[in-house]
């Protein structure tokens, strides 16, 4: 039989090896920050290997009424999943390589005002695509360049904002467009793209805002269709990324959607909050509208 929920008990994932930065001392830090709050404490380290389970696991024996994720993207995506559809809030402690969903919900990137943040308390209901049944994306998911970037991101050494940067540069030559046969609101859309972003939220960790229209709580989705063809056109983007201007250029088309098909003819990366997923040839995605409660400022 459960325990009873109790209002102070947190559950702590974190990610040992998120972002470039160190975290040895940490579980002894929120204890001791805690500690004047009279909080239970419980923390899980992630390996790599059936995460989600465990931590499911641990969820049903102490009914935390919230799960904190310590690292990246994908380390509140792996949370999400143990708690969606449920009244468990999420805390989110940005300590990822680009961390896209703290930039987005302006979450602090300090331990000590997060912490504050995570037991205040308040949360907003946000949305969360469901991608081919078996997957969530909270943040930016896409299929194309971005996914074959953190292909080799990935298998690199190292992490962080400056070795992706160094995967861009070095495999921007060999970018090719590919076609997508897009079905959106029931309307065929076909188009030759560098990539198809599947966005719930408004912009990556770098602060480039890659859909202006975007909003993880109202009930839609985009889809954003880059087709830049030539090198001129990355440079028109540079500027509209920071002005939130993007979906105004010709070769980026924007649609707000509920649900959505993608089929591809040759294979593309998806990934998704920034992990890699695989090649499918066809993604189908759907909105699950508030079904995450999520703590912000
Ligand atoms: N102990 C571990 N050893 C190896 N890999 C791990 C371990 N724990 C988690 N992972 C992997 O870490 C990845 C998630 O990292 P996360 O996204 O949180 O950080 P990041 O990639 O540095 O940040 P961001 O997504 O914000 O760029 C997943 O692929 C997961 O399998």
């Amino acid at each position: 039989m459960p325990k009873k929920k109790s209002n102070k008990k947190m559950l702590f994932v974190i990610n040992p090896i998120s972002g470039d930065n160190d975290k040895i001392s940490l579980e002894k830090e929120i204890k001791a920050l805690l500690k004047p709050h009279s909080v239970d404490t419980e923390f899980y380290y992630t390996t790599g290997k059936n995460d989600r389970e465990s931590i499911s696991e641990i969820i049903d024996e102490i009914n935390p009424s919230t799960v904190v994720a310590i690292g990246g993207d994908g380390t509140c995506n792996l949370v999400a999943q143990t708690a969606l559809h449920t009244p468990i809030k999420i805390g989110i402690v940005p300590l990822g390589s680009a961390n896209g969903m703290a930039t987005e919900l302006n979450l602090p990137t300090d331990l000590e005002e997060s912490l504050k943040l995570i037991l205040a308390g308040k949360t907003r209901s946000i949305d969360v695509l469901r991608i081919n049944k078996e997957h969530i994306s909270l943040h930016l998911s896409d299929l194309g360049f971005n996914g074959q970037l953190i292909d080799v991101y990935e298998k690199g050494e190292t992490r962080g904002l400056l070795s992706y940067a160094k995967s861009f540069i070095d495999n921007f030559g060999n970018a090719a467009p590919a076609k997508f046969e897009i079905v959106c609101n029931g309307k065929n859309i076909s188009k030759e793209a560098f990539m198809v972003v599947l966005a719930n939220a408004s912009k990556f960790g770098t602060g480039a805002v890659i859909n202006p229209l975007g909003k993880p709580d109202d009930g839609y989705f985009e889809i954003v269709v880059m087709r830049p063809q030539n090198f001129m056109h990355f440079l028109e983007m540079l500027v509209p990324f920071y002005t939130s201007k993007i979906h105004t250029l010709d070769f980026v088309d924007t649609y707000k959607c509920q649900r959505v098909k993608i089929k591809n003819q040759k294979k593309q990366s998806l990934q998704i909050d920034g992990e890699k997923i695989g090649q499918p040839l066809q993604v189908d995605v759907e909105i699950l509208p508030r079904s995450l409660e999520v703590i912000v400022p």
